[in-house]
């Protein structure tokens, strides 16, 4: 007879990984050692992909040859291309994407091949293709066209770029280069979870990463920075509206989007940031609305429940005044987290079992069967 299960497997530790590391009392995260708070705002996004992806910190040659990699792996190859308009027509941008990200093996020059040495090539080439996916996306929806890249900004200066049609201001670059390193990795979480599953059936790179987009998109996962700029929106009397609205949603019982997580007792250090980042925006722009909303938000929600905001709380005010529309929040937390999930697939079939846990049976026993023609 099995163990009573963990429920949502709290606890349980599922893997083994060189990646990433959470200390959940103390709200430090730390990739492949470094603590995030060295990270943030000193790497850029290219520099923290090759160290989930190829294991360390890349010195300036070896940055400047992964960077004119990525640039040269942003593009679409023929399948996606004739795909896009009718799938941009459909459901909502994960939905949309997920089948994208699936579609994009149809073209991949290593489809069919996970040895290492092509599932490095395919983990790049998902990197680089990500954002440039979610910018053809959005434009095949709107019926716009997409800027060219700029070959002097990065990814994440491209990113703004191919969303908003305008050149990015330098800091505001930087400061969603920083959002990008702070999503890209979170040891166990459902998204990663998922494709360190299905790679472990040996399956390939693609069928990983089209599961963990399904797996990121719910609202209690990367999904919740969309609900958070929702829910914020939603608030009538901007601050002043904002006590009643907390005291009378969690006193109806329900929860709040972008409070609380499974391994964070305390804040979430990725919080910290964005919150710094959201408050620069917020003079930036001299919109200070969803800022002091989301200040206030905070300080009632730990009053009343004694919880914490977590990354994608602030990540939503960000992104907003960053021009990226609310509906392509979850899939800029997955441009990133590519990265991870990347990685992790690799670190997965370096030293690969199934992965296949057990589980309690709850249902009835001692059935007898009973022909169909007898049956109530
Ligand atoms: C990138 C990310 O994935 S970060 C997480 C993004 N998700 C969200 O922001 C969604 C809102 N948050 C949540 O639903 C949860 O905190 C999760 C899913 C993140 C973690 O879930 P779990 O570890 O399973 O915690 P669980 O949902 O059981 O919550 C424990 C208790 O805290 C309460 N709680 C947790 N989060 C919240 C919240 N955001 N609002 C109100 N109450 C909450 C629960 O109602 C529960 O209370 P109870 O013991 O009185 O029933
Ligand atoms: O770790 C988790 O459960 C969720 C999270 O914060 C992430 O994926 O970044």
């Amino acid at each position: 007879m099995a163990d009573k299960p963990a429920r949502g497997l709290a606890d349980v530790v599922a893997a083994s990984t060189a990646l990433s590391d959470i200390d959940g009392k103390a709200g430090r995260l730390f990739y492949r050692g470094y603590d995030i708070h060295d990270l943030a705002g000193r790497v850029s996004f290219e520099e923290c992909v090759y160290l989930l992806q190829r294991g360390k910190l890349p010195n300036r040659a070896e940055l400047d040859r992964f960077t004119a990699e990525l640039a040269a792996n942003r593009v679409l190859g023929k399948t996606v291309e004739a795909l896009l308009p009718l799938v941009a027509q459909s459901g909502t941008p994960m939905e949309a994407l997920r089948s994208l990200v699936s579609v994009l093996s149809a073209d991949d020059p290593d489809a069919g091949d996970s040895s290492p040495e092509a599932n490095e090539r395919k983990a790049l080439r998902l990197v680089a293709q990500m954002p440039v996916l979610v910018a053809r996306y959005h434009a095949a929806r709107t019926g716009t066209t997409v800027p060219e890249p700029d070959p002097e900004l990065g990814i994440a200066g491209n990113f703004l770029l191919q969303i908003t049609g305008k050149r990015p201001g330098e800091r505001e670059a930087r400061i969603f280069d920083e959002c990008l390193v702070l999503h890209a990795d979170h040891t166990m979480n459902a998204s990663t979870f998922t494709a360190r599953v299905i790679a472990a059936t040996l399956s390939d790179m693609h069928s990983a990463i089209t599961g963990a987009m399904g797996a990121l998109r719910g609202p209690l996962h990367g999904g919740a920075n969309e609900a958070v700029m929702k829910t914020l929106q939603s608030i009538e009397g901007g601050v002043d509206g904002v006590e009643a609205f907390v005291r009378e949603t969690l006193g109806a019982g329900k929860k709040i989007m972008g409070f609380g997580h499974r391994v964070y007792k305390t804040e979430d250090p990725r919080a910290t940031h964005l919150r710094k980042l959201s408050e620069e925006l917020a003079e930036i722009t001299g919109n200070r609305l969803y800022y002091d909303m989301s200040r206030k938000m905070e300080q009632v929600v730990k009053e009343v429940k004694g919880l914490y905001p977590n990354v994608d709380f602030y990540a939503a005010s960000v992104y907003h005044y960053l021009g990226i529309p609310t509906d392509l929040f979850t899939p800029v937390f997955a441009i990133s987290r590519m990265s991870g999930w990347t990685a992790h697939v690799m670190e997965q079939q370096a030293d690969n079992r199934l992965i296949r846990p057990d589980s309690e049976y709850i249902g009835p026993r001692g059935q007898k069967w009973v022909p169909i023609d007898e049956r109530p």
